[in-house]
């Protein structure tokens, strides 16, 4: 299913007045795609990748996946939650595992919160561990891991519900430009391999070359046109779209 983000406007409270983190974003992702979302620091990248998560109600506008619109400003904790574990896989910019489980029961956790049946998940767990090449590792802890792989297994997890939406922050920060640039590999692969519409925030712009749309926010708005498909390879435009 597509992702469509419509109309998204987040306003934090700053002191005595508030600070606009994103202004009024449009922007599809396809089912079976990946958009990379760029953007200087304080763009409101994280934050519009939490409203998309159902982690913040935005506070004008609407997540849809497909045709159901399942975020607004009203739609309260429970019902996000559900839609996150149903439909939304996420990989936060720190992959977020606990310490004392192994990669395959970090898998086998997911599964068990979306209330999944014990066989059917440790079968699955695998099977994405393999899929994400860290089939070997699966018996370790975190600790035991390399940043790479602990990435790895946070984006296994994430896959976990077989999610229509996949949202990764900056799944590269802690990895050199090498390792970084795989990972990106990885998530493109993947999001085509199961369809899902993936929306992924990064600094680092060598990274992307494997990806399918880029766009770019500044001062929470949106700036390049994500259709074109001449993006894969043109340089990133910068400048603000007319309102
Ligand atoms: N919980 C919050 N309360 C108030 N302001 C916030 C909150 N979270 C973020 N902001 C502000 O919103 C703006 C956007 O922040 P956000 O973290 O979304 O940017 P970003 O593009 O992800 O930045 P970075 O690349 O540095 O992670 C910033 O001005 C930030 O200070």
């Amino acid at each position: 299913m597509d992702l469509h983000l419509r109309g998204i406007t987040l306003v934090y409270p700053d002191g005595e007045g508030t600070l606009t983190a994103v202004d009024d974003v449009h922007l599809t992702v396809p089912a079976g795609t990946t958009t990379a979302l760029l953007g200087p620091s304080g763009a409101g990248k994280s934050s519009l990748l939490a409203v998309a998560a159902g982690l913040t109600r935005p506070t004008r506008g609407c997540v849809e996946i497909g045709d159901d619109t399942v975020l607004t400003p009203t739609t309260t904790v429970a019902r996000a939650t559900r839609v996150r574990l149903d439909r939304i896989g996420v990989v936060f910019q720190s992959p977020q595992l606990l310490a004392s489980l192994t990669a395959v029961e970090q898998l086998e956790l997911h599964a068990h919160l979306r209330g999944g049946r014990p066989a059917a998940a440790r079968a699955r767990a695998l099977e994405l561990l393999d899929a994400v090449g860290v089939a070997g590792q699966a018996g370790k802890r975190p600790a035991q891991l390399s940043g790479g792989q602990r990435q790895r297994v946070a984006i296994a997890r994430a896959l976990m519900g077989a999610p229509e939406v996949l949202l990764v922050d900056e799944p590269t920060s802690a990895l050199d430009h090498e390792r970084g640039s795989r990972v990106v590999e990885l998530v493109t692969r993947l999001t085509r391999e199961t369809s899902a519409a993936t929306l992924l925030v990064s600094h680092d712009a060598s990274t992307l070359g494997s990806v399918d749309a880029r766009v770019r926010l500044v001062d929470g708005r949106l700036a390049a046109d994500p259709a074109a498909a001449a993006v894969r390879t043109a340089p990133v435009p910068a400048g603000r779209p007319p309102r």
